[in-house]
């Protein structure tokens, strides 16, 4: 098997010498830097080792969980791939994580797992993702898989970190699936579920026939939406008709047309931006290029994001170290976009307030300190 492939390489310029010293200082900043995740797929970050396990786990049990365990070494040869990779290479990776977790107690491993990862990055609040699922062959159903994530958060070893659970509909669900999902998710707001997030495949699916409607009634019920949008070129229509159910957060908002983009912009809408997996899965050609570009200069509220780390192998502290790297950003700039993140969370003012009142604390600590040095 060829070894699992490594962070991406953060590139040192002279301006990254003076304001952090070297490549090693800023990488050290930003791992202090305290910093929320906001958009990472549940099955994609799976730390490579904690897959491994799982595999290693189920290939000792029946034959037919040994084809699970295969079918995820596989996605683990894959993950060496980078070079040749492109978004349409990358949706097939699920199926074979999906065979090894499939019941409450792989979910519940996953869960902590993916967790205690973030927490040790700096992460000190995330809303991770997933698609619930059915596996008649464990008994799982959507809402068991609902109350596994949850419970598994409820029993996190981690404890500088809180976790909100975002509950997925996949692009290529059904209206009736869709409509499930969006009652499983009420039904669940009061232990921990934020919101709603529209994911999958963007080269399948159809938004208005699809989970439109749901989506609407999830908005009307009070819940937070995301949405995944404009991820590859040429959906103007349908992004438009995304726009038309406010969301509160978009995914990715790559490939927008310019009314769009006016309006995503006039509106305020937060990005959520996962720079390396767009770069990797080839949606954008550079981080030179990318759209959280004209985002920062035009000072439009930008998450800085993981996406699926245990696929793309770029912890969070990576991503800001990138934007550091490629836009010059100051200390203080990525202290500022990390503290300006949290006015885009799903959960409520309190938490808003205790987050706020962390981060404050910490630059009081860090840039006094810097100013006293
Ligand atoms: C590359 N960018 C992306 N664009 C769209 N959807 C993505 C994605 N990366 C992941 N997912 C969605 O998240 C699921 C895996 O996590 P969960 O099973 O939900 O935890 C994938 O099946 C896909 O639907």
């Amino acid at each position: 098997m060829s070894s699992h492939s490594k962070a991406p390489v953060v590139p040192s310029n002279p301006f990254i010498e003076q304001e952090f010293g070297s490549v090693e200082g800023l990488l050290e900043f930003c791992h202090r830097l305290p910093k929320l995740e906001l958009h990472a797929h549940v099955n994609g970050s799976i730390p490579p080792e904690a897959l491994r396990q799982l595999a290693e786990k189920r290939a000792s049990e029946t034959v037919d969980k040994g084809e699970a365990a295969k079918g995820a070494l596989s996605v683990l040869d894959a993950i060496a791939w980078k070079s040749e990779f492109d978004i349409k290479d990358f949706f097939p990776l699920f199926k074979h994580i999906y065979g090894l977790t499939n019941d409450p107690e792989s979910l519940t491993f996953v869960m902590h797992s993916v967790i205690t990862d973030f927490e040790n990055d700096g992460v000190r609040y995330i809303e991770l993702r997933s698609t619930p699922r059915d596996d008649p062959s464990t008994g799982l159903t959507k809402e068991s898989y609902i109350q596994s994530l949850l419970s598994a958060i409820s029993t996190s070893p981690a404890k500088n970190i809180s976790v909100k659970l975002i509950v997925s509909i996949d692009r290529r669900h059904t209206p009736e699936v869709a409509q499930h999902i969006v009652d499983l998710a009420i039904k669940y707001r009061d232990q921990g579920v934020v919101g709603i997030d529209l994911c999958g495949d963007p080269y399948a699916g159809d938004f208005d026939a699809g989970p439109k409607d749901a989506i609407v009634r999830a908005k009307a019920a009070g819940l937070k939406v995301t949405l995944h949008l404009a991820e590859i070129q040429n959906r103007d229509e349908e992004n438009r008709s995304m726009l038309s159910v406010f969301p509160d957060r978009l995914g990715h908002a790559t490939y927008m047309s310019d009314d769009v983009r006016d309006k995503v912009y006039k509106d305020g809408i937060p990005i959520e931006m996962c720079m390396t997996s767009n770069v990797l899965s080839r949606t954008v050609e550079s981080y030179e290029v990318h759209h959280i570009k004209q985002a920062l200069e035009e000072n439009h509220p930008s998450v800085l994001c993981t996406d699926d780390k245990g696929i793309i192998s770029s912890p969070l502290s990576y991503e800001y170290a990138l934007a550091a790297s490629t836009f010059s950003m100051t200390k203080r700039l990525l202290y500022d976009l990390s503290r300006r993140s949290i006015n885009a969370i799903f959960a409520d003012d309190i938490e808003k307030a205790r987050l706020a009142d962390l981060w404050q604390a910490w630059a009081d600590r860090e840039f006094s300190r810097a100013t006293n040095s």
